[in-house]
């Protein structure tokens, strides 16, 4: 992704707003170029500090070009660039700012993918490699597994979803396969050798196919710097590498940082340790915690603790829950702002109960002038949300949920995206599966013929054009295969080819669907996504590396009168605030999830989880505590009811934090009569009236 930000200016002006920033803030952005670690707490501002940073460095004359900025979504990467720019203006006496390109801004994925096309011919890559998606991933990694047989085995081989989290986590924590089986996956463990053959015959078929996974974009930039005269060139190639939310790296990205910046000259990080809730994607927060032994003397660390965002009673709440973790980096937090109701604790009986009262609590403070848009309801996976979705459907409140279903993993998008990249790649064979399922009359055995074609060796173009569909399929293959020619050899310029492939996939998806509308409708939004993009590969690229998690996400602003309550998972909720948060199972088998089995580094885990919900709220903050809970697919015990108590992070100073309110209709009250013990014996009257005394 490209952010824009206004040509340099003169180092005279070298801070837009000065005074803005408190004195840590300020320091952190002036600061020379030795290695930098800001630990930040929630809501002190790490975005504004690290855009003014940007901002002061380019306006000592710092090249543009030779700055990378690496952040955690490519819509932070927007809003830094956007803040930096209007910095610069605001230095430049409020000019509006002349856009100049700050290229080397994006996710770790999508540099990697850009980084990696250029570097392909020096370290022997494919430079026409095509990003696959976690869902790609995961269907290719079942493929591979069912091509070995292992789908059939006798004794249950792990689920492909299983096996890919374990390459995964492989990757991503630079650990033995046999380590990661052990700590994490023991039941997986008589399987190991299995696991090591399908991991290299997924790996080998990837590379066949010129695909390369996330895992793989990150593997490949993070050997590559072990090559010194690669990692020199690049360490070289960038003046200044910043890392936002540098608490969510894991050790190939802290490898990656290392081979780029070996001395740490050049290198800012911002994170806050106490928000790294993606250990189970090898997130590692040792990066920060050891940053200044690993620097010595030349490390500075800037602390920032005033929290711009919560009440001092919320600031509180969330000090005393992550004042009980094990290893942080110490800091105590402060509210910048003025005070508010305290936080409430609410009992509830069970999760109906739950949904009646928040969508209650909800519509109250919309009374009182807060908008839904200004509340969300948090929750730690989307199913837990459902009891609540059907009472806000219910009660007709509108709302947007995030972090369930994500947008792309929908088959009507997954249709347009599979035509897209299988033009660009002729042996993807995922995409050309999918493809060719979409015509009338191309059942599995054509299917299989088509990809035997493709994987013969031989030229898949040509493979393509002689392919005999059954004869009922003819003119669909016909249609499908003039589509795909035309995108592959690049006849219609881009988006036209976006446009001709949906004009193509639309007659299919009105006979496939009877909510056609609605899918046509995302695939519009689509559009305009395709539209902003430059070329088909960075469309594919951006989308697979960032992608949205619902077709409102690519939407322009909403209009104002427009108005929802935001639902979503604690995860998707990062980075972001609302006045009035409202968090949803606030239980011990919820939060933290596991209730006997989890280890402590991954309890501290779910503590952090709870924090970064409570660090969400500006103003208002309900946790809530339903005491009947129900818990899905339990290993051994299946569904069933927890009598659940508060989750063990709100200990007895967290509550001394809240109101406690307990809502839980009383017990049912005894008759109160006061007759005396043993006045008469029914059991053996009861006995007697079958005429079996004694
Ligand atoms: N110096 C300042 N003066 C006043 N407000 C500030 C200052 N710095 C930041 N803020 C405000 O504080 C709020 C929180 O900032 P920001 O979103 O950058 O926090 P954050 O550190 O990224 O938090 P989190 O880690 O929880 O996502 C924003 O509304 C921002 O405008």
């Amino acid at each position: 992704m490209i952010a824009t930000v206004p040509a340099a200016c003169s180092p005279s002006t070298a801070l837009a707003r000065r005074d803005a920033l408190n004195a840590e803030q300020r320091q952190a952005a002036e600061h020379g170029d030795g290695p930098l670690l800001v630990a930040a707490g929630p809501g002190t501002g790490k975005t504004a500090t690290l855009a003014a940073r940007v901002a002061s460095l380019l306006g000592r004359g710092a090249d543009p070009q030779r700055l990378l900025l690496l952040t955690f979504s490519r819509r932070a990467a927007q809003t830094m660039g956007q803040r930096a720019a209007h910095l610069l203006a605001a230095t430049r006496g409020g000019q509006a700012p002349a856009a100049a390109a700050l290229p080397w801004s994006g996710t770790f994925h999508a540099v990697a993918a850009r980084l990696l096309r250029d570097l392909a011919p020096a370290i022997g890559l494919p430079a026409d490699f095509s990003v696959l998606d976690r869902g790609d991933a995961e269907d290719l990694m079942a493929s591979v597994r069912s091509a070995r047989g292992q789908a059939e085995l006798p004794r249950r081989f792990p689920l492909a979803p299983t096996c890919l989290a374990i390459a995964s986590r492989c990757v991503n924590t630079d650990a033995p396969l046999a380590d990661v089986v052990t700590e994490h996956y023991p039941w997986c463990r008589p399987w190991t050798g299995e696991l090591q053959q399908l991991f290299a015959d997924f790996s080998r078929h990837k590379l066949q196919h010129r695909l390369l996974d996330f895992d793989d974009l990150l593997l490949a930039w993070a050997e590559a710097m072990d090559v010194p005269a690669v990692a020199q060139a690049l360490g070289r190639r960038f003046d200044h590498v910043l890392v936002d939310e540098a608490q969510d790296c894991n050790r190939l990205q802290a490898r990656i940082l290392a081979g780029l910046k070996p001395d740490g000259r050049g290198l800012t990080l911002v994170g806050d340790d106490d928000q790294c809730i993606y250990g189970f994607r090898g997130a590692d927060r040792q990066l920060m915690l050891d940053f200044a032994a690993t620097h010595g003397e030349r490390a500075t660390v800037v602390a920032l603790t005033r929290n711009y965002r919560a009440t001092p009673a919320l600031v509180a709440a969330a000090q005393a829950v992550i004042d009980g973790a094990a290893r942080r980096l110490p800091r105590v937090m402060h509210s910048g702002v003025d005070a508010g109701p305290r936080p409430r604790l609410v009992r509830v009986d069970d999760e109906a109960a739950q949904a009646t009262w928040v969508v209650d609590e909800v519509l109250r403070l919309r009374e009182q002038g807060l908008a839904l848009k200004q509340q969300a309801v948090l929750f730690r996976t989307g199913t837990h949300a459902s009891v609540l979705e059907l009472e806000l459907v219910r009660r007709g409140v509108p709302f947007v949920k995030f972090g369930g279903l994500r947008f792309l993993d929908t088959a009507h998008v997954k249709d347009l995206l599979a035509l897209l990249r299988w033009s660009r790649n002729p042996r993807h064979a995922l995409a050309a599966q999918r493809c060719a399922r979409l015509v009338p009359g191309i059942g599995p055995a054509a299917v299989r013929r088509l990809l035997a074609a493709l994987e013969s060796g031989g030229d898949p173009v040509a493979a393509i054009d002689a392919f005999q569909p059954p004869p009922g399929a003819r003119e669909g293959w016909q249609g499908l295969a003039t589509l795909w020619s035309a995108l592959h050899r690049g006849a219609l310029p881009w988006p036209e080819s976006y446009d001709a492939a949906l004009d193509w996939l639309t007659p299919q998806l009105r006979v496939r669907h009877d909510d056609a509308a609605v899918r046509l409708a995302d695939l519009a939004q689509l559009r305009a996504a395709a539209h902003a993009q430059p070329d088909a590969d960075r469309f594919l690229a951006d989308l697979a590396l960032d992608p949205p998690q619902s077709s409102s996400d690519l939407a322009g602003p909403p209009h104002r009168d427009e108005d929802w309550l935001v639902l979503s998972t604690i995860h998707a909720a990062k980075g972001q605030e609302w006045r009035a948060v409202h968090v949803l199972s606030v239980v011990d088998g919820c939060m933290p999830a596991d209730l006997a089995t989890g280890r402590a580094e991954e309890i501290e885990e779910e503590r952090r989880l709870l924090y970064v919900a409570m660090t969400r709220a500006r103003v208002h903050l309900n946790l809530v505590v339903p005491h009947r809970f129900h818990v899905t697919q339990q290993h051994r015990h299946g569904d069933r009811h927890l009598y659940a108590v508060p989750s063990r992070f709100i200990d007895a100073r967290v509550q001394a934090c809240c109101d406690d309110i307990d809502l839980r209709p009383d017990q049912p009250a005894t008759l109160g009569l006061d007759l005396p013990p043993g006045c008469a014996d029914i059991a053996t009257t009861m006995r007697q009236r079958w005429g079996t005394a004694g």
